[in-house]
């Protein structure tokens, strides 16, 4: 029986998150963290999903599942926006209280949704097994949902037939990869609520883009960048943070809207000094992008998504002269810190040391990974899925 893994990176927000809701451009980035998922094709009239990462184990009867709703929901060829009754019968079909709005239940419906669209041939259901895994932080600001969306997509229009594995330098047509992006950015609705789509352009497409409106430009000069990433460990929820944002925007849209197009007018600045820095790196350059850091800080503090345990961090760096700014959608997760040419690495483990012991996961990596691929057999997978 025919089994498949594929993985999809998270990735970093240079600048822009929440703004890009509105339309406004923003800079991402493809993290080497990423998310895995193995599909087995089955003949047990069953359908199984394992989300250990979420503690989630659930199977279906197929038979259950094709009396319950009238299938296709959709053409597999055109991603289509859940409708509010498929919602509710999924979660019918899902056992979940219907005013649930845990994105932990979410993850079950995204992938009921996504497998029932893509796989359901002539109203048919095949029978699979299916187990994500992922070496991404969950609900950190990483963008674990698009990374858990976009395998989805990937894995189930391959067992679909409706697109081949990746070639063997793991990659898809401009087709295809379209394809896999357009459903997963219906996996990150379901999760998410109102997403903008840059989380599941960057895990789809990895290496570093700019995203406005649906519209994907890779940054062609994108200097490679040193940076700490820091888990607070503060959980929060990327639909909840992106919800209070835009009660304030209803509220105070003459306030909000000058914040939103400062913001972006960080991010156009910052692409313009990132293709300096790749040309000529300079010390000046890194200034105006420490500054520009401090200045995007400060507006996501003002539209409400900071915490405390963010702004400690961001305190105890500036000690060392080291700028950061959270990172995605705030509320606690992750912030990023620029490590600048020349940091001392003392500086670095310094630094490191102090927020440990603060119970914050820190590590330096490095962004501008590949985008989703196929794994080969003998790839080295995660905890769950080796
Ligand atoms: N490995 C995974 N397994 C199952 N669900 C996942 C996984 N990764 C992410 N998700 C889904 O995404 C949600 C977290 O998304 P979100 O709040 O957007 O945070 P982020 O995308 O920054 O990690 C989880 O609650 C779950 O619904
Ligand atoms: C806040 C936002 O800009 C990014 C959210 O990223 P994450 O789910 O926190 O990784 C929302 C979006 O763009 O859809
Ligand atoms: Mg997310």
């Amino acid at each position: 029986m025919e089994e498949i893994v594929v993985s999809a990176p998270g990735k970093i927000i240079l600048h822009g998150e929440h703004a890009v809701v509105y339309g406004k451009i923003a800079l991402a980035a493809a993290l080497n963290l990423r998310s895995y998922l193995k599909i087995k094709q089955k003949n047990d009239g069953q359908v199984t999903v394992n989300l250990p990462n979420i503690g989630i184990n659930k199977t279906w009867k197929l038979s259950d599942l094709q009396q319950k709703i009238s299938l296709p929901l959709c053409d597999p060829l055109k991603p289509f926006t859940v409708t509010d009754d498929q919602l509710s019968q999924l979660k019918q079909l899902g056992g979940i209280n219907p005013d649930s709005n845990s994105t932990t239940d979410l993850a079950v419906i995204a992938f009921l949704y996504l497998y029932m669209c893509i796989t359901a041939c002539e109203g048919e259901l095949c029978s699979v097994e299916v187990t994500v895994s992922s070496n991404l932080p969950v609900s950190a600001g990483l963008g674990s949902s698009a990374g858990y969306s976009v395998c989805l997509a990937a894995s189930l229009l391959q067992i679909g037939g409706l697109i081949p594995p990746s070639n063997s330098l793991g990659k898809w047509s401009e087709q295809h990869l379209k394809l896999i992006n357009d459903w997963a950015f219906q996996g990150e609705k379901i999760i998410h609520g109102n997403p903008s789509g840059i989380d599941n352009s960057i895990s789809t497409y990895g290496g570093a883009i700019k995203f406005q409106g649906g519209k994907i430009t890779p940054v062609e000069k994108m200097p490679k960048l040193r940076i700490l990433l820091v888990n607070t460990k503060v959980p929060r929820s990327t639909k909840i943070l992106v919800a209070g944002v835009r009660d304030k925007y209803n509220k105070y849209r003459e306030v909000m809207e000058p914040i939103l197009n400062s913001t972006e007018c960080i991010t156009v600045q910052c692409e313009s000094v990132l293709s300096d820095i790749a040309n000529n790196p300079t010390p000046e350059s890194y200034n105006t992008l420490q500054d520009l850091i401090d200045i995007n800080q400060h507006l996501l503090q003002a539209m409400g998504v900071s915490h405390p345990a963010l702004e400690k961090i961001i305190r105890l760096t500036s000690q060392y002269n080291l700028h950061s700014k959270l990172t995605g959608a705030g509320g606690g997760g992750c912030s990023f810190t620029l490590i600048p040419p020349g940091t001392a690495e003392e500086t670095i483990v310094a630094i490191k040391i102090e927020l440990e012991k603060l119970g914050y996961d820190c590590w330096e990596t490095s962004v501008g990974a590949t985008g989703v691929c196929n794994e080969k057999r003998d790839a080295q997978l995660p905890t769950y899925l080796s």
